[in-house]
Order: C-alpha cells, then sequence, then structure tokens
C-alpha cells in the first residue's frame, strides 16, 4: 500500500513591503522540494505581513502591504495573505504566529472532523484525541530566505527558546539568497544542528536577487520595477503614491 503523504501547511513572515515576485517564488520552490521528498503534501501557503508596529524604516500601513499580497496572490489557487499577524496591537514574535496558525488549521480539522460525525462535540476534543483520530494532521513549517537564518545568531533579537520550538516542534523551510550560507549557519549553532532534520535548505538554481528595499529605492527614484513585482501592484502603488521619499523616511 502506498504511504499516505503528511499534509503541510507553509508559511512566511515578513514585512513585505512591498510584496516582491521572489516572495511568491519561495513557495513554489518550497513545494517542489517537500513534494520531491514524496514524504508531503503541500496543501496550503501563508503569508503574513507584521503589523506596523514593528516599527521597520519605511514600514508601509499593513492596510497597504496586505492589500498589494491580495492583488499578487490573485494568480496563485494555494498561497493566501493573512492578516492576523498584521491586526495585532503589539508585534508578535514569529513563533507566536506559528502557534496561531497552527492552533488555526487544528480548529479546521477538527471542524471537519465535527462534519464528518455528525456534529460531534468538537469544543471538547483535544489536540491529542485528534491526532489519535487522524494520523496525518497537517504540519505547519516556517518559510524564509537565508538572511533570516543569519539573523538567528543577532544577540537579543531572537529568544533561543523560540528558535528550539521553530526547528523542533514546526521545522523551516529555508531558500538560498545572495550573500547567505546557510550551512555555515547551521554549523554554527549547536542548536541547529542538533535539529537539522528538521531544516530543509533548497537551493534558487536561477538566482535571483530581488529585494523589496530595491524596489522601494527604484519606486522612489521613478524607475521600473516591471516584471520584478506584478502589474496589479505596480498600479495600486501608482494610485496610492505609496513609496516615496517621505515613506522611506518614515520611523
Ligand atoms: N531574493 C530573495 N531570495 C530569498 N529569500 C528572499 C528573497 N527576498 C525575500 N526573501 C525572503 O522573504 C521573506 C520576507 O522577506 P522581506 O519581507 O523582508 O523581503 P525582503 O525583500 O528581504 O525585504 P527588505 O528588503 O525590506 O528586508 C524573508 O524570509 C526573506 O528572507
Ligand atoms: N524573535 C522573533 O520572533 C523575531 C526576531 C526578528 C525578526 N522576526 C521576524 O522576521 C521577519 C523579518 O522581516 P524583515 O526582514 O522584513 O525585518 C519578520 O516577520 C519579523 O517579525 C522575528
Ligand atoms: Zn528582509
Amino acid at each position: 500500500m502506498m504511504k499516505s503523504r503528511i499534509p503541510l501547511v507553509l508559511l512566511a513572515c515578513g514585512s513585505f513591503n512591498p510584496i516582491t515576485n521572489m516572495h511568491m517564488r519561495l513557495f513554489e520552490l518550497a513545494r517542489d522540494h517537500l513534494h520531491q521528498t514524496g514524504r508531503y503534501q503541500v496543501i496550503e501557503g501563508i503569508i503574513s505581513p507584521v503589523s506596523d508596529s514593528y516599527g521597520k524604516k519605511g514600514l508601509v500601513s499593513a492596510r497597504h502591504r496586505i492589500a498589494m499580497a491580495q492583488l499578487a496572490l490573485e494568480t496563485s489557487d494555494w498561497i493566501r495573505v493573512d492578516p492576523w499577524e498584521s491586526e495585532q496591537e503589539k508585534w508578535t514574535e514569529t513563533v507566536k504566529v506559528l502557534r496561531h496558525h497552527y492552533n488555526e488549521s487544528l480548529r479546521s480539522l477538527q471542524f471537519r472532523k465535527g462534519l464528518m460525525r455528525n456534529n460531534w462535540p468538537i469544543e471538547r476534543a483535544t489536540e491529542d484525541f485528534l491526532s489519535s483520530l487522524d494520523p496525518v494532521s497537517p504540519e505547519l513549517k516556517l518559510l524564509c530566505g537565508a538572511d533570516i537564518l543569519k539573523t538567528f545568531s543577532t544577540p537579543n533579537l531572537w529568544k533561543e527558546e523560540h528558535i528550539k520550538e521553530i526547528v523542533e516542534k514546526f521545522g523551516l523551510l529555508c531558500i538560498s539568497r545572495a550573500g547567505s550560507d546557510p550551512v555555515q549557519y547551521i554549523n554554527e549553532s549547536e542548536l541547529l544542528t542538533r535539529f537539522q532534520h528538521n531544516i530543509h535548505l533548497v537551493t534558487e538554481q536561477i538566482q535571483n536577487e530581488i529585494s523589496a528595499t530595491h524596489i522601494r529605492h527604484a519606486l522612489c527614484k521613478g524607475l521600473s520595477v516591471k516584471y520584478l513585482i506584478p502589474d496589479s501592484v505596480i498600479s495600486y502603488i501608482k494610485h496610492y503614491n505609496i513609496y516615496t521619499e517621505e515613506s522611506e523616511r518614515g520611523k
């Protein structure tokens, strides 16, 4: 009998200021990689933009960042943008975003099982009980570029226990990025080395150095960003005049 694949949800956190074609490529690369392992079935991709309180210089309002992501993802049948993180009053540490979406995916599983079981009292089902019912509960993994792996070793930026929870409980999909050496970051970290079986490194063969910062700078200078971000996003940016020298100075 063919072994069934583990359903898997991919979650990418970041500013998405604005969303670029490369952000969406990350998901396609990760899905191909996971499917090639023969162990996973990727069921959904979620983009979670940070809230305005993240306070990064040049960060435009979440309302705009979400709207641009929605436009960009109109052509995807499996990636969506989720506003939950961006709606939180304070900045939410990434592990808490993962916990939220993991609970959400369990809730929707409970709901589907509840329906299947003729409205069985689903609110009383514990996580363990549900797992015992269904051996293929979805996994949730964090998707990021290799530069994020590097920031794990920046003092006081990430709590050690958070990194541990991310790589031990959830797992990580890390896409290569010019200027970042993920193998080296793993080798230099005892924690990442210990859990490297949960870290999938994916190499983009067609190197792509698009960054949102470059996009914003080009827009401020009135240069073309066509074919780097979707046309619909370019129209939105023009319509609301989002990226200006003033917005770049903000915060
Ligand atoms: N060209 C790229 N190659 C690999 N990963 C990327 C690339 N661009 C963005 N990412 C990843 O996308 C996620 C979201 O990143 P983010 O919103 O910071 O985009 P960015 O292009 O790095 O923007 P900024 O220049 O504002 O930092 C991160 O995990 C980041 O590593
Ligand atoms: N301790 C943490 O959980 C932690 C620390 C630094 C950045 N992050 C996240 O990493 C991402 C970084 O995005 P930027 O590269 O746009 O700054 C954001 O989603 C941010 O919330 C999380
Ligand atoms: Zn970045």
